[in-house]
């Protein structure tokens, strides 16, 4: 169950809960759905591949078919990347006893729902979809909360600094830049109209968060920051 959980198309066709599943019956998660009905019928762990994406195409939360190299995909992908980075730099946090980790935890929650709003374009949703997936601005104002905390204890920034500053600060510096990149991914989508504008702002805050978090979690430990010098 866990592992059907983690796969990244029950990002999407776990959005809620598995009574969404039989609502919205999407080729790929009507097959993982009654997939996993079956097989956990017959007591047998259900299979993690459904082999639909084998030909390069895949499934988007409202059942169309694109190609994977489709922006959506390409927003998904990096989406679930920028988690990945987070959950790293979570754990080095976690290890130094930083008291912000429950805020990467919920942020991690909020990628989720990012990735369950990029995965249902606007225009072929049905009212269905957009109320399942619809994103709240309310963690674009707990990002904000959480920058003006750290930014109080921080010292006033006067150089430019360099990733750096212990594992933490340096996994969270690496997760910014990633965060940047899901940015750029999803702007045209929401240009287009296709996702929530809120979606962008979230990740707009969220690489500002993470500098926040960096420095704050070098501040914590002590740790130097490496400062830009010009080469002589
Ligand atoms: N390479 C990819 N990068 C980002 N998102 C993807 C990618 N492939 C599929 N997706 C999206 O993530 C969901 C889950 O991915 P998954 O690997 O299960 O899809 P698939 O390749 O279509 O199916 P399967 O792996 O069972 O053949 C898909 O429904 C699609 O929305």
């Amino acid at each position: 169950m866990t592992s059907f959980i983690i796969k990244p198309s029950l990002l999407r066709c776990f959005v809620r809960t598995r009574s969404f599943i039989s609502e919205h019956q999407t080729p790929k998660i009507l097959c993982s759905a009654r997939s996993y009905a079956t097989e956990r019928d017959n007591n047998k762990a259900p299979k993690i591949y459904t082999k639909t994406g084998d030909k390069g195409f895949s499934s988007t939360f409202t059942g169309e078919r694109r190609p994977k190299e489709d922006g959506v995909f390409e927003a998904l992908g990096t989406t679930d990347e920028l988690s990945s980075a987070i959950g790293l730099a979570r754990e080095f946090c976690l290890e130094k006893g930083h008291t912000f980790t429950y805020q990467l935890d919920k942020i991690q929650c909020v990628l989720q729902d990012v990735g369950s709003n990029i995965a249902t374009p606007q225009s072929s949703a049905r009212e269905n979809h957009l109320k399942r997936t619809k994103f709240s601005a309310q963690s674009v104002t707990d990002l904000e909360a959480w920058i003006d905390h750290f930014t109080e204890e921080l010292p006033t920034l006067t150089n430019f600094i360099l990733p750096s500053g212990g594992k933490s600060s340096a996994a969270l510096h690496l997760a910014r830049t990633v965060c940047r990149r899901a940015e750029r991914s999803v702007a045209p989508i929401v240009r287009s109209g296709e996702a929530d504008p809120d979606v962008a702002k979230f990740l707009n805050r969220l690489s500002d968060y993470l500098f926040t978090a960096a420095r704050y979690a070098a501040m914590k430990e002590g740790s130097e920051e490496k400062i830009y010098r010009r080469p002589e």
